[in-house]
């Protein structure tokens, strides 16, 4: 049994009517990933993350869970989800509905029901029935839910759309927990940039159904990284420059007259040995870049990143 891979696609595409919603998409979640699946309204995550849980028939292309493919139900049975709404009964207690869930599912067994209800912090709420839950809790309801049966593998659609911060705060944290504590590799789509950045670890980026980059969180924070932005007369001569007095640094030359200096903490040294040697700086500015702008680079079609 391959574990290496939770998640591999090949050439995977929905067509529905004449229209591509998802198209030739090969996509891999590795083991003990968190992998954050970005992409705007309508660009195909859901119809993406309803065939991997065998949820929707893709038209083309193959799935594969933990090497088997989706279509083995024993592999679908590694795979936990929270794709829409979760089926709550609003007048039961979390635990009731969760025992509920756990024996509509065939589990002999209940204890996992406590444990559960413990990582996903809600082993406090007692008799208090759903419909008094907040958004947040509700969405932790859910998400246990989907961990019934001990899945290895969790699917959550938006699970931390139209939650308010101290909701989506405590969803973070119990992801968190069940990957590092519990080892659950878990996708997770969003369009919520700076949260995803805060418990990702590996990134799918989506556009019109196409899968455009998929890149590790360390790769990302390489390349999101500060920067001293150099406009100068000529780049060239600059580079060599900075080549002879800081033979540390590493820049990237952009035409005749930009630079990045990436990492680099002495700006005023250095434009002052610029100017020194006669060249004549434009400006420089310190510049990060954050996921919400590579995510809108690369939606612009930003050759920065290739
Ligand atoms: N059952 C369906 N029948 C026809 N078209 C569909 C169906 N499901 C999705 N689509 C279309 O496929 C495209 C991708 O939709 P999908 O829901 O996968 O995108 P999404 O990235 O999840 O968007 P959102 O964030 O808005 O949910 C959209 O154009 C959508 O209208």
């Amino acid at each position: 049994m391959n574990t290496e891979y939770a998640v591999r696609t090949n050439n995977l595409t929905k067509i529905y009517g004449t229209k591509a919603a998802v198209s030739h998409l090969n996509m891999e979640v590795k083991s003990g990933d968190i992998y954050g699946f970005i992409g705007r309204n309508g660009s195909g995550k859901s119809t993406t993350l309803k065939m991997c849980c065998g949820l929707v028939h893709p038209t083309e292309g193959e799935i594969s869970l933990y090497g088997s493919s989706v279509k083995d139900q024993t592999a679908r049975r590694r795979v936990g989800m929270l794709i829409e709404e979760a089926g709550l009964y609003p007048h039961m207690t979390a635990r009731d509905n969760m025992v509920l869930n756990a024996k509509c599912l065939g589990l002999t067994d209940l204890r996992s029901v406590d444990t559960i209800l413990d990582l996903m912090n809600l082993s406090g709420t007692g008799k208090k029935k759903v419909r008094q839950f907040s958004m947040g809790m509700k969405q932790r309801l859910g998400i246990a839910m989907a961990l019934l049966g001990n899945p290895d593998l969790l699917i959550l659609d938006e699970p931390i759309n139209g939650l308010d911060p101290e909701g989506i705060r405590e969803v973070r944290e119990c992801l968190i927990r069940l990957n590092a504590e519990v080892g659950k590799t878990i996708i997770i789509s969003s369009h919520i940039l700076g949260e995803l950045s805060k418990l990702a670890t590996r990134y799918g980026i989506i556009k019109e159904g196409e899968l455009i980059r998929q890149i590790s969180r360390q790769k990302l924070e390489e390349q999101c990284r500060d920067y001293l932005d150099l406009k100068v007369d000529d780049a060239d001569r600059t580079a060599a420059l900075i080549s002879e007095h800081y033979p540390e640094a590493v820049y990237e030359v952009f035409g005749r007259n930009q630079l990045h200096v990436f990492d680099f903490q002495e700006s005023a040294p250095l434009t002052a040995l610029l100017v020194q040697n006669g060249i004549a700086v434009h400006s420089n500015s310190l510049h990060r870049m954050d996921l919400e702008e590579y995510f809108l680079d690369l939606m612009e079609g930003g050759a920065h990143h290739a």
